[in-house]
């Protein structure tokens, strides 16, 4: 029998979280280490996965094992424990910048080929299509997701209001959405009678058949559905929209999720862009067409494009688009110091964060001139889209919430083994000519779904295993009886996939004891409007959604509530047994990464990573039977609790207590709560002098972090930092480094 030691693997991500792991990992290890529990790391940045899908171009010393495979791999084993930390999810753009960084660090990978031409370019760019957008979670997320506010953060958010701004109720903000001719309207859906093999055809109106997809296998119980958005109704309605922000004097802001639907919303984006600036697209087509710009990677994509211009060139391109402004709405600003647009990369907008961002300052976006104002939300897809509108409606009647009183939202999402929309990029075509697009099944021919679809249009087949979703409802049901709350699946009959899984749930929740628990199914608009009308009487409901719905409300409710989502713990059960916790439900923050690289100073709020660890060392004690393990979660959870009550959370402000100032007081109160118990005597005689010199030393030890702080840094790097540089800003108190050295021995 092997006796494998307890394992937690810790992710190595991108930008923030990577430069905090570089802080908190040692003190995590000299935690674990005298329960017997190794940390190991996997390092999963976007920089590691394109070197290990190019290890054919690299030397012997340069190639890296393909660890997001190992770690998918992992997800399969019931005694896994990861705790995964947020990574970029790239877009074109990004994943240029990142293989230009390692070429010129030596590593000999391909360019990036934007518009390939031969076989072995467009195979490379297939290749490097794997390290693009979402490409990280979906491999990962074999489990469903629970996501909450710890009691102790939200009643900490209560105590410590964060600033709302004030919603009035002659706000002019909205959310506009396509009334036809989106997913959502022309959606079908089925539930597979056995497993069978299909393939995704279109059949044109020639009567060529056109095999998009060759093979996907389903299973018995799948439901699958077939959606598409018409390239015609989506560029009137941006028409339309881009009208009448211009004449109602609100700003213009579109919201996608690039990253997530890598294949779809890129292309919507695209859209947009081309028919706010058409006169100017319309004039320089064939030098467009020639530069190869696509602005489906958005307007940062024209302008690299054009930099090589001749001058006088580029100012007559520069000058058609300024004029284009002339007869358009004022654009929402993602940067109005740096005149950056909503439109310059689709990754800028990101709708789970850029929505709530919107919502909790009173409705306002930042204009041109570095002034909030009103603006018209475009979320072309109006599947979940209207759940803003109905907030925005709510705020505007009752103003905005209030972070001392409100309710909590917590979430159960389904999410395990690409469910839904999320996993449909693989199956996402934009449509080459105008037919009829099929699913069919291979073996007998029968056409399962079948839509007319026009040139341009954007075609998908979502899938949903049927085990994912009793493990959903398994977990929703968990969830109510653990909290008390009322859980609320937000289903809409009216659209067909959701009809399909309110069977399945209904049938799914009678293998459950449901007495006395209030669990109820209602379409998304009434679910929000039930969940906010609770909200603020300061009554808590579960949201039990879908995939997207998982994503959105995961970040709309804790930036309501909590100021961030940055502070929820996210805990995804894997459906084979081990446990995956993520820190946080947010991102990368690479703003971030700019104020430490200019000022020394990282914002960057590590609590999700704090109790990220407390639920996995927690796991770990139960399942391997280590009672160490479970006293150092529980210390940790009063070490985290006590961070909060102190305020020792990193600040914004440069020359105040950051990121690096918060692990060193949590190291402390850890070893401090460690010292104080006495159910494991060795653990209180380890952790008692690390108490003791951390606290003695306290002062020297913050005089330490705060003395480098103001100055720049060169961290050798971005998407591939050099880690001895790194390490060097990221531990700068030789003090800290020895106490914890001493403990480690
Ligand atoms: N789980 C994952 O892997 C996820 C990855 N992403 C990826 O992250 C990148 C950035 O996405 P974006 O939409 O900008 O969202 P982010 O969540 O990274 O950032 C939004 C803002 O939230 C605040 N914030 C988020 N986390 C923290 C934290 N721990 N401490 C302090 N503040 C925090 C920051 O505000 P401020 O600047 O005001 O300090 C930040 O600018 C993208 O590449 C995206 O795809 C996004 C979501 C989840
Ligand atoms: O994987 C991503 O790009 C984003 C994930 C995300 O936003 C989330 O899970 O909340
Ligand atoms: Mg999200």
């Amino acid at each position: 029998m092997t006796t494998k030691r307890p394992t937690i693997i810790y992710t190595l991500t991108d930008e923030a979280p990577l430069l905090a792991t570089c802080s908190l990992l040692p003190i995590i290890r000299t935690f674990a280490a005298p329960a017997g529990i190794d940390v190991t790391t996997s390092d999963i940045s976007v920089a590691a996965r394109v070197l290990a899908e190019f290890s054919e171009f690299l030397t012997d010393e340069q190639k890296v094992p393909d660890t997001l495979a190992e770690l998918g791999r992992l997800t399969q084993e019931p005694d896994t424990n990861i705790i995964k930390l947020p990574n970029i999810s790239a877009s074109v753009s990004q994943l240029m910048a990142c293989v230009k960084e390692l070429q010129s660090k030596g590593y000999a990978i391909p360019d990036y080929p934007e518009a390939p031409k031969t076989d072995e370019d467009k195979a490379i760019k297939v290749r490097y299509g794997k390290c693009l957008g979402s490409a990280v979670n979906p491999v990962l997320r074999e489990g469903n997701s629970d996501r909450r506010a710890p009691a102790a953060v939200k009643n900490y958010a209560k105590k410590h209001p964060h600033s709302m701004g004030k919603w009035s109720q002659a706000s002019r903000t909205h959310v506009s959405h396509m009334k036809h001719g989106d997913f959502y309207h022309g959606e079908k859906s089925m539930t597979l009678d056995r497993a069978r093999k299909v393939k995704m055809e279109l059949i044109t109106k020639e009567g060529e058949a056109i095999v998009l997809k060759p093979e996907v296998a389903l299973l018995d119980g799948e439901i699958i559905d077939s959606m598409f958005m018409s390239k015609k109704a989506l560029c009137d309605f941006y028409e339309e929209q881009i009208e009448d922000a211009r004449q109602s004097g609100v700003m213009f802001s579109l919201h996608v999720k690039a990253t997530m639907m890598k294949v779809s919303h890129p292309i919507v984006f695209g859209h947009c862009v081309r028919i706010f600036y058409k006169d100017a697209f319309k004039k320089h087509a064939a030098l467009f067409r020639e530069l190869g710009v696509n602005v489906n990677n958005g307007m940062v994509n024209l302008y690299d494009k054009i930099a090589n211009l001749p001058r006088s060139q580029r100012e007559e391109i520069i000058e058609d688009l300024h004029a284009c402004h002339e007869h358009r709405p004022e654009l929402a600003m993602v940067d109005s110091a740096k005149g950056i647009t909503n439109f310059h990369s689709p990754n800028d907008i990101i709708v789970d964060a850029s929505m709530p961002a919107m919502i909790r300052s009173g409705g306002k976006m930042w204009g041109a001139d570095g002034r909030q104002k009103d603006a018209k939300a475009v979320m072309p897809e109006s599947t979940f889209a209207r759940i803003y509108q109905e907030m925005i409606n709510f705020c505007k009647t009752n103003g905005n919430f209030d972070p001392k009183t409100m309710g909590t939202v917590p979430n159960v999402g389904l999410m395990a083994q690409k469910a839904e929309e999320y996993g449909s990029h693989d199956k996402t075509f934009e449509i080459p000519k105008a037919g009829v697009a099929n699913i069919t099944d291979l073996d007998t021919g029968e056409v399962l779904l079948s839509q007319n679809v026009e040139e341009g249009d954007i075609w998908r087949m979502c899938q949903v295993k049927d085990a994912p979703i009793r493990d959903w409802v398994k977990l929703a049901v968990t969830r109510a009886r653990n909290s008390g709350m009322p859980a609320v699946f937000w289903l809409d009959p009216y659209r067909p996939h959701e009809n399909e899984l309110i069977k399945k749930v209904e049938l799914y929740l009678k293998d459950h004891d449901t007495t006395g628990l209030d669990i109820q199914h209602m379409s998304q608009v009434r679910a929000m409007r039930y969940t906010l009308e609770r909200v603020v009487r300061g009554q808590d409901t579960i949201s039990v959604t879908g995939n997207i719905l998982r994503d959105y409300l995961t970040d709309l409710f804790p930036i309501m509530e909590l100021g961030t989502s940055a502070k929820m713990l996210s805990i995804v059960p894997l459906m084979a047994g081990g446990g995956m916790y993520e820190t946080g439900a947010g991102g990368s923050a690479p703003k971030h990464v700019q104020q430490l690289v200019e000022e020394n100073h990282l914002r960057w709020d590590s609590l999700g990573e704090f109790l990220a660890l407390a639920v996995s060392l927690e796991d770990l004690g139960i399942k391997e039977g280590n009672a160490k393990a479970k006293l150092l979660a529980k210390t940790l959870d009063e070490a985290t609790g006590k961070l909060l009550d102190n305020d020792k959370s990193p600040s914004r402000k440069t020359g105040e207590l950051d990121n690096r100032g918060s692990h060193f007081y949590l190291a402390m109160y850890w070893a401090q709560a460690l010292a104080a118990q006495d159910e494991d005597a060795e653990l209180k005689a380890y952790f008692t002098p690390l108490a003791k010199s951390l606290a003695d030393n306290e002062a020297k030890i913050l005089a330490e972090l705060s003395a480098v702080q103001g100055k720049p840094v060169d961290i050798g790097g971005y998407y591939m930092a050099d880690a001895e540089k790194t390490k060097t800003v990221m531990r700068p108190s030789t003090t800290l480094n020895a106490a914890l050295a001493a403990t480690r021995g």
